[in-house]
């Protein structure tokens, strides 16, 4: 796929968990995807609509026009690159559900031939098994690195203030596991009354995570409800990165460095493995729709 005849731009719409992305195959990085056209891509009324922008590029292509200054950790320049974009157009270094998606994306439509891959991003090599996929359908793991744990700090959400803990999985996260919340109390929490994090802590932003803490489900794996207000987005169904972030604050808050949660979050459920030397996320990916941008669509 590649922008067609008179400006004419492809593109697939897809899912991680209802977190939602405009994929655009550009294997020579030929588009200028500058902030005001990834924002009106993703804008629900005037574009496509989606919480971010992947675009699907060769890592060499990417550094030969400029777009990274150099391959990223552990990239090779002929890997596939996630040029991550959030929906206000601004840049990130990482998305796990979007890596799914792009994983998906590459595999079902023959750029991979392959069921385990690495997948570039600003954040260093994420490599992925795809466990099935279909054209539509797909259940993916990402390796997402090591989730780093680095002090704490607080967020204030309207008039309340939760403790949590920064964590750096490529990107950065306020995880905060929330003592004595229910899920029911968790869905109450109105994110549109404001969040607010330190910015001299936070210099770059933050992803902020709400999570139940984690219970002993029947056949004694642990479980827990999130919610997450994403830098460059606001609330979001899902995401990838502060999953991690939130099961590595949930673990280190029961005294281990290690273990797995089934996280379930408004847009469906993942699964999240933490160990000292990396961590994995695992879940489903849709690719929902097919479509052409027609010329001038953004005059
Ligand atoms: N939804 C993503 C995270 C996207 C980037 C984030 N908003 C940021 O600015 O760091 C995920 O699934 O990880």
């Amino acid at each position: 796929m590649s922008p067609g005849p008179e400006g004419a731009l492809r593109f697939v719409k897809g899912h991680g968990t209802q977190n939602d992305f405009v994929v655009i195959a550009d294997p020579d990085a030929d588009l200028a995807l500058g902030t005001e056209l990834v924002a009106a891509l993703c804008d629900r009324q005037r574009g496509i609509g989606a919480d971010g922008l992947l675009r699907v590029a060769r890592s060499g292509a990417l550094v030969s026009r400029g777009v990274l200054d150099a391959l990223p950790d552990g990239v090779s320049p002929d890997d596939w690159f996630m040029d991550y974009r959030n929906g206000d157009g601004s840049v990130a270094e990482m998305c796990g559900n979007g890596v799914r998606v792009f994983a998906h994306f590459v595999r079902a439509t023959g750029l991979v031939d392959t069921d385990t891959f690495p997948v570039g991003s600003r954040a260093g090599a994420r490599p992925v098994t795809i466990h099935s996929f279909d054209d539509v359908h797909a259940e993916v793991t990402v390796e997402m690195g090591v989730a780093r744990l680095d002090g704490s700090y607080t967020v204030r959400i309207g008039d309340d203030i939760y403790p949590g803990a920064r964590v750096d999985v490529g990107n950065p996260h306020l995880a905060c596991v929330v003592a004595e919340m229910t899920a029911d109390d968790l869905a109450a929490v109105d994110f549109t009354a404001g969040v607010t994090i330190d910015s001299a802590a936070f210099p770059h932003g933050a992803n902020v995570e709400l999570l139940t803490p984690p219970k002993e489900d029947a056949d004694g794996g642990l479980t827990a409800r999130m919610r997450v207000f994403e830098r460059g987005v606001g609330e979001t169904r899902s995401c990838g990165t502060g999953l991690v972030a939130a099961a590595r604050a949930a673990l280190h808050g029961r005294g281990a460095d290690s273990g797995t949660l089934r996280i379930g979050i408004p847009g469906g459920e993942v699964t999240v493995t933490i160990a000292p030397d990396g961590s994995t996320l695992r879940g489903p990916s849709m690719l929902v729709a097919d479509g052409v941008l027609r010329p001038g669509w953004d005059r």
